[in-house]
């Protein structure tokens, strides 16, 4: 479904790879998180899956396709298997909820009958059933995210990337909306999510690839968050060094656990919560789930062979915790009293890229194979799509805040200035040519 070998990704200017020779496969109907620190290469990841960066080195193949082989021309078409879920719901504010998921299938030429569906079917499944005509700004976050969903599945796409999509939401709304995922992926659709959430992870103990700068530090299935990186985390902001567990990072992978329950991971997650700022969650279920699945107890263990400070206190947090969830399916592994001997060094992350250097940067679109006219076109519109730019009111024919480190780059690679963007096009869904008389009404689009 989704094969990297061999993949590189350098970005123009940086000495270091954000993606360091990758080979991963996921298959079709996996949930996996994608997780690491901050700029471990999560988001690079599913760009390149998104085909909005290329690698520099490797292939990648997406549902059978080598993305190398796909011209920017197709790029639209071929994101129509994709759906998108980001951390900030990016929903069209001057429309209604059943417009922006009905949107998606307007652009792609969908019939009205098709529209009038699966709008409400696919709201229904998100749990909005009856609030179509809401506006974005009537809603909740974890409502606004869920229209969100709704217009990134309404299309059935194969593959659901998610870019931590619980980042600006409260613990109990997280849940709801991980259930959510969680049921999309039972019906087939192959989940790839990147987060920072632990408690998240730790509950719904699915497949975890760890990035740690650029590399798979980890691929285990029916896996936690992972001790290490709870360390890492909590560390980071100190720049201590950090090292994991080996026994930890080679606990045996388990079959994935059960469907969560909404409470029980709004538990872990109001727990989660403040293991962001270096504590862990305080929730026994989930890691007497995660004692069971992999017949260990990680993070008791990879606490106790850590020795500085904040392990201790991790230790004596964990302790009661490990030995209540180690009791069903096996003895309490009592914590051994020295650090364990073999570790497996955790390197940091590269520093994040800030603003300034962004904007000296070369844009982030994907040269097109062949210049033309079309393709220099797309290539604007993946440089608009790509870029973080904030819907504004104005609608679907709406321009993007002016953002330095884009405009330029659009304008430059083919004459399409973002400001000439519908949404669609700057999201992938259309082919480029500017707004278009009666969008509105539009039922017939571009087929494959
Ligand atoms: N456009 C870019 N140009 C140069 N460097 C970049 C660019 N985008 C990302 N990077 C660098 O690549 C590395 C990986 O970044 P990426 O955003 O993929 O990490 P991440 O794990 O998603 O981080 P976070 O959790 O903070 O979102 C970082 O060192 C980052 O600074």
């Amino acid at each position: 479904m989704i094969r990297f070998d061999a993949v590189t990704k350098t970005y123009p200017g940086q000495s270091r790879p954000a993606l360091d020779d990758l080979g991963v496969e996921i298959l079709r109907g996996e949930f996996v998180f994608l997780v690491g620190a901050s700029g471990s290469g999560k988001s690079s990841f599913l760009r390149l899956i998104l085909k909005e960066e290329k690698p520099t080195k490797g292939k990648i193949h997406v549902l059978g396709q080598d993305l190398g082989s796909i011209s920017s021309r197709k790029v639209p078409y071929f994101r129509r298997d994709l759906g998108v879920v980001f951390q900030d719901f990016r929903l069209l504010p001057n429309k209604n909820v059943y417009e922006n998921v009905a949107f998606t299938l307007r652009v792609i030429g969908k019939s009205r009958g098709f529209i009038q569906s699966a709008v409400p079917e696919t709201l229904k499944l998100v749990g909005l059933d009856g609030k179509g005509k809401r506006m974005p700004h009537e809603l909740s976050g974890g409502e606004q995210q869920r229209v969100a969903i709704a217009r990134a599945i309404v299309n059935k796409p194969q593959i659901l990337l998610a870019d931590e999509p619980t980042g600006n939401l409260d613990p109990v709304t997280s849940a709801g909306i991980m259930t959510l995922l969680e049921r999309i992926n039972s019906s087939g659709t192959t989940v790839v999510m990147a987060t920072h959430e632990a408690g998240i992870v730790d509950q719904m103990q699915r497949r975890v690839i760890e990035l740690s700068a650029g590399e798979i530090v980890r691929d285990e299935r029916g896996a936690g968050y992972g001790a290490a990186l709870g360390d890492v985390d909590a560390a980071l902001t100190g720049e201590e060094p950090v090292e994991a567990s080996a026994e930890a990072a080679a606990a045996p992978a388990a079959p994935a656990g059960p469907v969560p329950d909404e409470e029980a991971v709004a538990a872990v997650l109001a727990g989660g919560a403040a293991a962001k700022g270096g504590r862990k969650a305080k929730a026994t279920t989930p890691r007497s789930r995660a004692a069971k699945a992999t017949g260990s107890v990680p993070k008791a263990a990879a606490a106790a062979a850590a020795s500085d400070a904040a392990a201790a206190e991790l230790a004596t947090d964990t302790d009661g915790e490990a030995a209540t969830a180690g009791a069903p399916a096996a003895p309490a592994k009592p914590a051994p009293a020295k650090p364990a001997p073999a570790r497996k060094p955790v390197k940091k992350a590269a520093p994040k890229v800030d603003r300034k250097v962004m904007e000296e940067k070369q844009p982030l679109y994907v040269e097109p194979e062949e210049r033309d006219e079309v393709t220099d076109a797309a290539a604007a519109i993946t440089a608009a799509a790509t870029a973080s730019v904030p819907v504004t009111p104005a609608g679907d024919t709406a321009e993007p805040a002016a953002e330095p480190g884009t405009a330029a780059p659009a304008a430059k690679a083919g004459g399409v200035a973002s400001e000439h963007l519908t949404l669609a096009e700057r999201l992938g869904l259309r082919a480029p040519g500017g707004p278009r008389e009666g969008d509105d009404q539009q039922e017939v689009g571009p087929t494959k």
